[in-house]
């Protein structure tokens, strides 16, 4: 059953056509990678597809449903949940703090004992355990992304939209961090990633969709799309295709 369809997706600003006439579907339960250059439109694409810009034409329809035209928040409501490529924490507050303000802002908040048993089972699907009182400021970097991924799954979203979740790890912690979303697939979560990072990419993703100056340029199994001429040459230039 498809979850999330683009039809025809375009994104302006001004006279810079971010996104051009996007259109694929996602099936419910697939880890999908989306895959492109910098500057090819991906961000851009989880932005619309999160509510957190409006597109220029096109729609954008969630279990049949255009979310296209609402907000972020009633988005988020209806089941997309999604991590920034810069993490957004409150440093000022606790790790169970930040989490504790993602639940306030579900379609059915969570308060009191509800949410303090919430935030222990979500800290602890993050590989965060225990650590609620700690202060945010003080988390090393993939603590913090630990720490977005459980705000995002706080709302327990149909599809997660991961921005390079994975960048800026060392070896160890990538390792850590490709484990944590296999078991997230396994449990059923659709999954949307953008990544750079290509051991992760074919680790995680059955199917990849590569766009290239705002279009897609392939779609398709993982192993076929990052063998195919068009995306290395898009990537690597010519003298490698
Ligand atoms: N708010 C904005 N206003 C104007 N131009 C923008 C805005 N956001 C993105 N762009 C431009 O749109 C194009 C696509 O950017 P986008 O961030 O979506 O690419 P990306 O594929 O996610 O890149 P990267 O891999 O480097 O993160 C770029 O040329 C970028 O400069």
């Amino acid at each position: 059953m498809s979850l999330l369809t683009l039809s025809n997706v375009t994104k302006r600003f001004g006279g810079l056509t971010a996104v051009n006439d996007l259109s694929f579907t996602l099936t419910a339960g697939e880890t999908v990678g989306l895959l492109g250059p910098n500057g090819s439109g991906k961000t851009t694409a989880l932005n619309m597809i999160s509510g957190y810009l409006p597109v220029t034409s096109g729609s954008i329809a969630l279990d049949g449903t255009t979310i296209s035209t609402l907000g972020p928040e009633r988005i988020a409501h209806r089941g997309v949940a999604r991590t920034f490529q810069l993490v957004r924490a409150l440093p000022s507050l606790t790790v169970g703090e930040n989490v504790l303000a993602a639940l306030a802002f579900r379609k059915d908040p969570l308060w009191g004992s509800k949410a303090e048993a919430k935030i222990e089972n979500l800290l602890a699907d993050v590989g965060l355990a225990g650590r609620q009182q700690e202060q945010a400021s003080n988390l090393t970097y993939i603590d913090l992304k630990r720490m977005e991924l459980a705000r995002a799954l706080a709302t327990e979203p149909k599809l997660l939209l991961l921005d390079e979740w994975l960048a800026g790890l060392n070896p160890t912690e990538l390792r850590a961090g490709i484990d944590l979303i296999t078991r997230l697939r396994q449990s059923g979560i659709t999954i949307l990633l953008v990544e750079h990072v290509m051991d992760a990419v074919r680790a995680l993703c059955t199917r990849c969709i590569v766009m290239n100056t705002g279009s897609r340029l392939a779609d398709g199994p993982t192993a076929d799309v990052l063998a195919d001429k068009s995306v290395i040459r898009a990537y690597l230039g010519d003298d490698h295709a």
